[in-house]
């Protein structure tokens, strides 16, 4: 069923998904991170520009919502091994886009595909599997799972109550080791260790972007889509999470995430890709496409923040600080 965004779920067939595979059978990313980045340096700045080693590729993807046209992408390409980022004002169609790509919807016209392999009518479990994951922008963990249980759920490549069947399943049982070993680092890694028994619906909101983060790398991905990773999150751990991205980068993987953010986009990005109205209307460098006057009027025209009032500000300074109290305690 449609949710609030207009996702539909893949299910019904999550009991024929195979296991995480073991450590040492995973895919190695075979990409030069460098050689890659600097590629893209001699890249033209012109919307739907051709990328010397696209890992992503979408055509004429159209997605209409009555008489609204949502998404009405000509052609993009996503450069393999960097970090794109796509921005754009409300309602440009950029979650739309992430549903499309990752089988969450289907448009009314278009191809896409994901190394080189088409994507039309794969549905989101199989995406996940075939080494892209995405991530929501209201973060989907389930709240009356523990942390450790999410993470199960992730090697799984789905999301909903159903999966609450596959984890009973002797098929999930017989592969329990495997997806527990590599869930146990990853939390590790993304310092939700001593969260590990806790039900997530306990978490901070900076704690929740954190588990969906880590929860999507329980099947290896090769590409990373992260859905406006940073709002709602504290400054503190803002830090954090961009360390946890730019490491995404390092392993090899491929990034996409849809941000609204600047400073974060100046500061991780490789790309810039903008969306308008459904379109792609400007990318290039991240420097060079903020700076750019038509990009400022299509986003800063449409997106504007609104000011804080004094008691707002008091209200988000106290929860930052008794986040970040919390994580302290975690990690003493
Ligand atoms: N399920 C739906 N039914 C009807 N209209 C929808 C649906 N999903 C999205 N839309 C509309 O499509 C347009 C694009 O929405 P979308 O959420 O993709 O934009 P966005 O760029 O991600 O915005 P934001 O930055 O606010 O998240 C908007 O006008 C939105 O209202």
């Amino acid at each position: 069923m449609p949710d609030e965004k207009g996702t539909l779920d893949s299910g019904g067939t999550e009991m024929t998904l195979g296991p995480v595979r073991p450590a040492s059978a995973r895919r190695g990313f075979d990409v030069d991170v460098e050689a890659s980045r600097r590629a893209l340096a001699d890249v033209d700045r012109t919307p739907g520009v051709a990328k010397p080693d696209p890992i992503l590729t979408a055509d004429n993807v159209v997605r209409s919502f009555g008489g609204l046209t949502a998404v009405d992408v000509d052609h993009l390409e996503v450069q393999r091994g960097v970090i794109t980022a796509l921005i754009g004002p409300n309602g440009a169609g950029k979650t739309t886009l992430f549903n499309l790509l990752t089988g969450f919807d289907r448009p009314d016209s278009g191809a896409w595909s994901f190394n080189g392999r088409s994507l039309n009518r794969v549905p989101a479990y199989k995406v996940a599997r075939m080494g892209m994951v995405r991530t929501f922008q209201l973060t989907k963990v389930l709240s009356k799972l523990t942390v450790i249980e999410n993470m199960r759920v992730g090697a799984t490549g789905q999301r909903g109550e159903r999966l609450l069947a596959a984890m009973l399943a002797p098929l999930w049982r017989s592969q329990e080791d495997d997806n527990t070993e590599r869930a146990d680092s990853l939390l590790e890694r993304f310092l939700l260790d001593k969260k590990r028994e806790d039900f997530a619906g306990s978490l901070s909101g900076g704690q929740r972007k954190l588990l969906e983060m880590a929860r999507s790398l329980m099947t290896d991905p090769e590409l990373v889509m992260l859905d406006e990773p940073m709002a709602g999150v504290n400054p503190a751990l803002k830090q954090t999470l961009l360390g946890h991205v730019k490491s995404l980068r390092e392993e090899g993987r491929t990034v996409l995430f849809v941000e609204h953010d600047m400073d974060m986009v100046r500061d991780i990005s490789d790309w810039v890709v903008v969306m308008a109205q459904g379109r792609i209307v400007a990318e290039g460098p991240p420097d060079a496409v903020m700076a750019d006057p038509a990009v400022i009027d299509a986003y800063l025209g449409a997106h504007h923040d609104v000011e804080l009032t004094f008691e707002a500000e008091e209200q988000i300074h106290a929860e930052a600080e008794a986040e970040i109290e919390q994580e302290a305690q975690t990690n003493d």
